[in-house]
Order: structure tokens, then C-alpha cells, then sequence
């Protein structure tokens, strides 16, 4: 068992942000959670996390309502990397991968050699290493972002909620990140804008469209031209090669042009 979504409904400012969303994730799986801007990803990772609650339905960690739960037991389980994490400017970066230690700590709240090592791991798997003792307004962007995963990771959670972790993070970087993420003995759910990475390292997504999920399964089943076309209203190739891995190559214009139709094709008939 693990974290579930059963027909969760959640309305902010008045409005139906999730909508009867059900994500049951297969345990050590991948999944990618797709879908236009404003279409409920972060919304849904909120409830997944706790830090939202659920109109209707509920969220379960190994069968137990997360209501039910209190916060530090939900936080030994479940780790969230969110798009907008706040960290003080001035709070060295090893301080900062060591906060993911605090729902670990006995009643005192010191810290032990197996806090270090995990934070030494941590800090060794996003490359962050030689960072350690760095001042946090010292790094940049992708550096801040690698850093939030290393103090999730450190939490050593059975469960990892990254919002958008590839955010600001150069190409060679967001493959490493994401393939860390699929090699982890965790279960991830992974908001993603990128449709070739999902189709890379998820082995399973789920497409939300206006807080509704409206495609799930392997990204060779659910990413398809006619979904793509559907949900983010773009034109696109979806090829796979000999071994099945997925591309998606996107076309300027409006969808309804016949795919095959392209810029340099031969002009319209003058009227
Ligand atoms: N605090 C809030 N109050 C009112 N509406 C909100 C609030 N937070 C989010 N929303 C709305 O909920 C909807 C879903 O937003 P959400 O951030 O979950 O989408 P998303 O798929 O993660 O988007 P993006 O890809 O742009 O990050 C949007 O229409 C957004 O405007």
C-alpha cells in the first residue's frame, strides 16, 4: 500500500480546481502528472502532501486517512519538493538539506551520525557536495532547486511529491535529477511540463485537463498525437523508435490544420 487518491474534489477560491481524481500509484513507480498550466497538478500534489484537504474524498497513506495523521508521521513517509519553496538567504546549504532530519529526531531533537550520512548522501546525489558550506543566496537557481531535492532526499522518505523539479535546471542536470528520482527505492509523483522527459523516466502518467484526470497509463498508451492535441490544444508527432522510447516533436499552427500540412508546403490557392 502506499499514498492514494480516491475521488478527491477541492475547490480554492470558489472554484473546482480537482475533480474527483483518483491516482492509486503501483509502490517504487514513477508517475507523471501532466497537464496544461492552471490544470490542477500542484493542486493535486497539495492534497497528496497534506498541506491541502480534500472537499470530498480522502488521501490515504497505508490505508490511514492523512487527516488522521499527524504531521511528523506524514513527513517520515512523504517528502514534497514544491515549486515555490521559501529558504531564508542567509542559512548555509548543508543547514538546509539537514531540515529534511527533523521529523527523524528523537525528543531532544540532536542530530546523530545517521543524520550526517544522510545528509551526506543526499548532498552527494544532486552534486551538491562541494556546495555544502555555501551560503543559500550564493546559489543559483538550479543550485537552489537541486539543493530542495537533496533536503527531501535526506528526509528518506517512501514518498517524493516534486512539483516541476526540473524548473530552472540545465539539460544535463534535469536527466540526472529525474533518472535519480526513477533509480530511488521510492514511489515519486512528479508534476512535469516536459513531455519527452515524462515519456523518458515515468512508468506511468496521468494527464489532468481543467482538475480532471483525463488519460492514465504508460506514457506510450496515454501520449499520443490526439491527446496532445486534445488537452494542450498543439500539434504533434509522437514517434517511437526500436526500443519503444517515445519522442514528441511539436508543429507550429493551430490543430485543426491537417497534420502533413506544414509551413513549407505549398501555398493556399489565391481566392
Ligand atoms: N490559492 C488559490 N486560490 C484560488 N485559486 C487557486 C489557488 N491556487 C491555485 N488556484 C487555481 O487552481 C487552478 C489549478 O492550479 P494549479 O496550480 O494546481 O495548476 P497547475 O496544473 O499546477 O498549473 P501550472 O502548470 O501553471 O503550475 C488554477 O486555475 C489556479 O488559478
Amino acid at each position: 500500500m502506499t499514498l492514494e487518491a480516491r475521488q478527491v474534489v477541492w475547490h480554492r477560491g470558489g472554484a473546482l480546481v480537482v475533480d474527483a481524481v483518483t491516482l492509486r500509484p503501483t509502490p517504487g513507480a514513477t508517475i507523471g502528472l501532466l497537464g496544461p498550466n492552471g490544470s490542477g497538478k500542484s493542486s493535486l500534489l497539495r492534497l497528496l502532501g497534506g498541506t491541502g484537504k480534500p472537499d470530498s474524498g480522502v488521501v490515504t497513506l497505508d490505508g490511514a486517512e492523512l487527516g488522521d495523521l499527524s504531521r511528523r508521521d506524514v513527513a517520515r513517509a512523504v517528502a514534497v519538493v514544491s515549486q515555490h519553496a521559501h529558504t531564508d538567504t542567509d542559512i548555509r546549504v548543508r543547514d538546509v538539506v539537514r531540515l529534511g532530519r527533523i521529523p527523524h529526531r528523537g525528543f531532544l531533537g540532536a542530530t546523530g551520525t545517521r543524520d550526517e550520512v544522510a545528509v551526506a548522501a543526499a548532498l552527494e546525489h544532486t552534486g551538491l557536495t562541494d556546495k555544502a558550506d555555501r551560503l543559500w543566496h550564493t546559489l543559483s537557481g538550479g543550485e537552489r532547486q537541486r539543493a530542495h531535492i537533496a533536503r527531501a532526499l535526506a528526509q528518506e522518505p517512501r514518498e517524493l511529491l516534486l512539483d516541476e523539479p526540473t524548473n530552472h535546471l540545465d539539460i544535463r542536470h534535469q536527466l540526472e535529477l529525474l533518472s535519480l528520482v526513477t533509480r530511488l527505492p521510492v514511489t515519486s509523483v512528479v508534476a512535469l511540463h516536459d513531455l519527452n522527459l515524462a515519456a523518458m523516466f515515468c512508468d506511468e502518467v496521468v494527464v489532468l485537463d481543467r482538475g480532471r484526470a483525463v488519460a492514465g497509463g504508460s506514457p506510450g498508451e496515454v501520449l499520443t498525437a490526439e491527446l496532445i492535441a486534445r488537452v494542450y490544444g498543439v500539434r504533434a508527432r509522437v514517434r517511437a523508435d526500436e526500443r519503444g522510447r517515445l519522442t514528441v516533436l511539436f508543429e507550429p499552427g493551430p490543430v485543426d490544420v491537417p497534420v502533413g500540412l506544414t509551413p513549407d508546403g505549398p501555398p493556399p490557392a489565391a481566392t
